[in-house]
């Protein structure tokens, strides 16, 4: 099952010109959004927005918004965001009345309060390494075949820290974490060659049914619910080439992963408490310290149950 879904369903990445993507666009009258969720990323937000801004909206108009959701960013992502062309909304200004919670998922489940689009494309704010052909790649399924509902891109992963360069040592929470849990969870989606990617489209009349987990759990979450909802067809995948960003701690991936569990267990029907606490150990001289992380594993109901 996975193999022939690997082999009906896997693009080459520019495989559309954008040229020929304006054309469906015109064609069908849909609205592209691409929404970046940023947390503290004033190193590389401004070169993932002006990017985007100058190949697609200034040249061409295949993005109609270009919109930052700000994850409560201490630093300068904001401004440096809006400087290089985005519309930058704070996550606690979105529907400050539902409330905010502090998480990606938040950010990409707020974000269909303020965007129009009929497709909506993410792109992580952490990138150093990718080209703006990612975003034509991502959309190219959805603007060409009516039956394809959510678009996953995959990339060469490099891991690079320090002196180290592995060309293909990235990805630890998708190698130890996420793609186990599909195997013994949903083996049919373990052909998705990048389950975690930052990089992805979904329309949003689909997207909008979804319970949105309000942390990293949201593209497992997305992916599965999907394939649940419309059948593995309805997912596409689209080879970009490749992709670096800048790497958590493995410690930090702690709380990432119990968040990617706390999705797939969810969806097996296996509890998970409202609030999960991780503990982690350091070796300091007189022992060792206990590190403690309160973990919200919750989820925001599909944005069509929420009054407008
Ligand atoms: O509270 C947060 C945390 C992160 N982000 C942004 O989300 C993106 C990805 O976050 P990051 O912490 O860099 O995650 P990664 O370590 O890159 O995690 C990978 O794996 C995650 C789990 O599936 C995916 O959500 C990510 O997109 C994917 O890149 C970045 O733009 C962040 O600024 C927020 O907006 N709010
Ligand atoms: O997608 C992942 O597995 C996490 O983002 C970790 O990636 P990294 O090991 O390349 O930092």
């Amino acid at each position: 099952m996975a193999q022939t879904w690997f082999d009906r369903r896997t693009h080459a990445g520019r495989r559309w010109t954008v040229e020929e993507l304006l054309e469906a666009k015109r064609a069908s009258g849909q609205r592209l959004s691409v929404v970046i969720p940023a947390r503290n990323e004033a190193a590389t937000v401004g070169d993932v927005v002006g990017r985007i801004h100058e190949d697609f909206v200034r040249r061409c108009d295949l993005v109609d918004e270009l919109v930052v959701i700000d994850g409560e960013s201490t630093d300068d992502t904001a401004r440096i965001a809006a400087e290089a062309g985005a519309t930058v909304h704070s996550l606690a200004a979105v529907r400050p009345e539902l409330g905010t919670r502090v998480g990606k998922g938040e950010a990409m489940w707020k974000a269909q309060f303020v965007t129009t689009g009929d497709l909506i494309g993410f792109v992580d704010a952490d990138l150093t390494e990718w080209d703006t052909h990612f975003v034509p790649s991502l959309f190219g399924p959805l603007l060409t075949d009516a039956s394809v509902a959510l678009v996953k891109g995959f990339y060469e992963r490099p891991f690079r820290s320090g002196s180290t360069d592995d060309p293909n040592g990235g990805g630890r929470a998708t190698e130890l974490v996420a793609r186990p849990l599909l195997a013994l969870a949903r083996p049919e989606l373990t052909a998705v060659v990048q389950p975690l990617a930052g990089e992805w489209a979904v329309r949003r009349s689909v997207y909008e049914t979804l319970h949105v987990p309000i942390g990293y759990g949201v593209e497992l979450a997305a992916l599965i619910d999907v394939a649940d909802s419309l059948g593995l067809d309805a997912i596409a995948q689209v080879d970009l080439g490749r992709r670096a960003h800048s790497h958590q701690s493995l410690h930090d991936l702690g709380p990432m992963s119990v968040q990617l569990m706390a999705a797939v267990f969810k969806r097996i029907r296996q509890a998970v408490p409202a609030d999960v606490t991780l503990r982690q150990f350091r070796a300091v001289a007189e022992g060792y310290a206990p590190v403690v992380h309160d973990i919200d594993v919750t989820e925001r109901p599909p944005a069509v149950q929420v009054a407008r």
